[in-house]
């Protein structure tokens, strides 16, 4: 029986998934693997029990992700799952940008019970007045599975659109729109848009890019819409370019207590991906993928270890070895199988970046001691014998 872990509400359509006489969901530490959405596994305890996590979502930043390769815990995403999900919040977060609707609506709640409520709307309605988006320029920056989405659905609103991605994936490029304008750099995105909508990553090289400098590049009333994550803004550069009049909206998915006090900042509470369809589609994405590599050993949209596939085993045991991408490992993880008289049938070795996995199908039991030896290899990080 393979134990499950939820440290986040996960939708019944991907738990329903899990046949009951082979998991159990338990809210102890001894799962073989975890589930989540935010959760911020930063400060978690992952007990050794643990060989994968699932995060039922595009976003990893709440996953300490160098501690898991470390330990030799796959972790997999839903790429692409909750995309649709986003790009509708995010046109709805450009229009929002634009009209005041958000302003209108609090000051005719305002009017409650007042006896001249539609001579006053009429009367007060210029104070709302907003640009329309058609034929304005838009910038879109990352255009993976949401980018794309939004580049395209703008493009169908009638805006004139450029996207900005550097590393671009061969599928996200084929279904972008030809309309999409692709510009080489972001000072281009910046000096042209009416409308930037972030949709990268936060890493190393994404954190605080919306800053004072590029702030400075872009036109004066330029509206921002950030659906990605907060830390890829620098708040403090933001409230300057608010004050001054440059960005004339932002609206954001990640408020914090700094930019919810700010004036001309929208914020919704991370809702993105809360639509049934998004928390379905990921759950049951990254409950298929725990399955496969927990029954396994397939390894399918992970962000540390490589993709890795060898069907459901045949033979008497598969042996699943997550390792360091080193010279000299298939050696000596094959000599010491034959050192023991344990042929080999199939196998598959894969690597991504650092971290490489290694699956033998194998015509003999595989011993513990065997198991054992494995681990003692210097660079092994986790053995399991499926
Ligand atoms: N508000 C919400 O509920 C949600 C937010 N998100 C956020 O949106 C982000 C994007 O999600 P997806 O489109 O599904 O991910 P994705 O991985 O499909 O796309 C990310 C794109 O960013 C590009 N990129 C990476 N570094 C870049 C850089 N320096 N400059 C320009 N482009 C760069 C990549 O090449 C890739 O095409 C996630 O990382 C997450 O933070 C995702 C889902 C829900
Ligand atoms: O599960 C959620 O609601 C968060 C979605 C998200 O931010 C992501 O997928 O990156």
């Amino acid at each position: 029986m393979k134990k499950i872990r939820c440290l986040n509400p996960i939708s019944n359509q991907g738990l329903d998934l899990l046949e009951k006489d082979l998991y159990q969901i338990v809210e102890t530490d001894d799962a073989d693997a975890i589930l989540l959405r935010s959760f911020k596994m930063h400060d978690f305890e992952i007990s050794d029990s643990v060989k994968s996590i699932g995060r039922a979502g595009a976003g990893v930043n709440n996953i300490p992700i160098d501690k898991c390769s470390e330990k030799g815990v796959v972790v997999f995403n839903t790429p692409g799952a909750n995309a649709n999900g986003v790009k509708e919040l995010v046109i709805a977060s450009l229009l929002l940008s634009s009209r005041d609707i958000v302003g209108g609506i609090n000051w005719v709640k305002g009017l409650e019970g007042d006896s001249e409520v539609a001579a006053k709307v009429e009367k007060g309605k210029s104070q709302f007045v907003g640009p329309e988006i058609l034929g304005k320029k838009m910038g879109v920056i990352g255009l993976g599975a949401i980018g794309a989405l939004v580049a395209n659905t703008a493009v169908g609103l009638g805006m004139e659109v450029l996207g900005y991605d550097p590393f671009i994936s061969v599928e996200a490029a084929w279904s972008l729109s030809r309309a999409v304008k692709r510009s080489i750099n972001l000072d281009e995105i910046f000096a042209e848009c009416d409308y930037i909508s972030i949709h990268v990553p936060v890493i190393a090289e994404t954190k605080g890019m919306i800053n004072k400098d590029a702030f400075a590049k872009m036109k004066d009333n330029v509206r921002i819409i950030n659906l990605s994550r907060g830390e890829l803004v620098n708040d403090d550069d933001l409230e300057e370019a608010i004050k001054s009049g440059k960005v004339a909206k932002y609206v954001t998915d990640f408020p914090n207590e700094k930019v919810v006090s700010m004036e001309n900042v929208i914020s919704i509470p991370h809702l993105g991906a809360s639509t049934p369809e998004s928390e379905d589609n990921c759950a049951i994405m990254a409950v298929i993928q725990t399955k496969d590599y927990l029954l396994n050993g397939n390894i399918t949209n992970s962000v540390n270890y490589p993709a890795c596939n060898m069907g459901v085993c045949q033979t008497a045991a598969r042996v699943a070895i997550n390792h360091k991408n080193v010279p000299n490992m298939v050696g000596q993880i094959t000599t010491l199988l034959a050192n023991n008289n344990i042929n080999i049938v199939d196998m598959i070795n894969k690597s991504k970046q650092q971290w490489a996995y290694t699956l033998i199908d194998v015509e003999n039991e595989v011993a513990e001691n065997i198991v054992k030896e494995l681990e003692n290899i210097e660079g092994i990080v986790k053995v399991r014998v499926i």
